[in-house]
């Protein structure tokens, strides 16, 4: 892989996540005719190409055949027939795979795509929308530094990243970072919903608690004091977040967070025994 900009083949490029993966790379500079995104319904993937400028394609196998990357972005309960249907056309070729499944082990795509491949996992997260994404990788055996770097500036382009040494990292990744831009989310609504319930226009509501999120999460970033301490600032003895706060801990919601995460991570392990034949 010796191009300065390797083509990249994003299959299932329209979805979700792997929109938000090319959405921020575009924006960081990677220029559009070294993106390819694929997909099945011609006039999503049609808007979706031209929004970003980038090649289009309905067709897999065609796509595929130039590419020095490929990102596998389908839904976990189709990737096996989408490698299964690759795998032909990747014999004696060994173009870097990089998978953003959920709960699909390494050892299943060896079997699916072939052993030769080099193969990442990949687990971003949706904020890489905005560039602010977080991604936990895990490579093969196959992985050279070439292709550790070109991973790295594919997802590093939408945030930040970390490489784990086991495989079950990954799990950990997904209930920590992968699924929990949702938490976040559930949280903001339940106060929006909560606002607005009370009285408060919902347009208002809405736009004080997301900036209230944001300067929460960029007050955490740049201070010196962790999270327990920034959150005791602001409880006043005998104030009024002492007494919201003390509301969160008798209803539970440490010991939730950490039943939701366990949850997340958990069920990551039984797709992978369901969807590893
Ligand atoms: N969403 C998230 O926050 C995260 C998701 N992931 C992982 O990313 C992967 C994709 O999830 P997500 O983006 O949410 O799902 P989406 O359904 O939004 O995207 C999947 C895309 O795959 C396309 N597709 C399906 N089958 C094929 C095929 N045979 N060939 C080409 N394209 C195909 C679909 O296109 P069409 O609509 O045309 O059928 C769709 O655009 C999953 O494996 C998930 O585990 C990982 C981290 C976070
Ligand atoms: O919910 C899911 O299964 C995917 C993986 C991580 C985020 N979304």
């Amino acid at each position: 892989m010796t191009a300065k900009n390797p083509k990249i083949v994003f299959i299932g490029g329209a979805g979700n996540m792997a929109g938000a993966v090319i959405g921020g790379l575009l924006a960081a500079g990677y220029p559009t005719e070294k993106v390819v995104a694929t997909g099945r319904d011609p006039l999503k993937l049609e808007a979706f190409a031209k929004r970003h400028g980038v090649v289009a394609h309905d067709d897999n196998i065609a796509a595929i055949d130039e590419a020095d990357v490929i990102v596998l972005s389908v839904k976990p309960q189709v990737m096996r027939d989408l490698c299964m249907d690759l795998r032909p056309h990747l014999a004696g070729r060994n173009p870097l795979v990089i998978t953003l499944a959920a709960g699909i082990p390494l050892a299943a795509y060896q079997r699916w795509l072939g052993e030769h491949l080099p193969i990442v996992r990949a687990m971003p997260n949706t904020p890489a929308l905005v560039q602010a994404g977080v991604t936990g990788l895990y490579a093969d055996a196959a992985v050279t530094a070439e292709h550790r770097a070109i991973t790295e500036r594919i997802v590093n382009a939408v945030g930040i990243s970390l490489w784990v040494d086991q495989e079950e990292g990954i799990d950990q990744v997904i209930a920590v970072a992968g699924s929990a831009p949702a938490y976040f989310f559930q949280f903001m609504e339940a106060m929006i919903d909560a606002s607005s319930a009370s009285g408060f226009d919902r347009a208002d509501a809405e736009r004080l608690v997301l900036q209230t999120a944001l300067g929460a999460a960029k007050l955490a970033m740049v201070s010196e004091v962790d999270v327990a301490q920034l959150k005791r600032n602001v409880m006043s003895p005998g104030g009024t977040t002492e007494r919201a706060v003390q509301r969160f801990e008798q209803g539970g919601l440490p010991q939730l967070v950490a039943a939701a995460m366990r949850d997340c991570a958990e069920r990551a392990a039984e797709m992978a025994r369901e969807l590893d034949r």
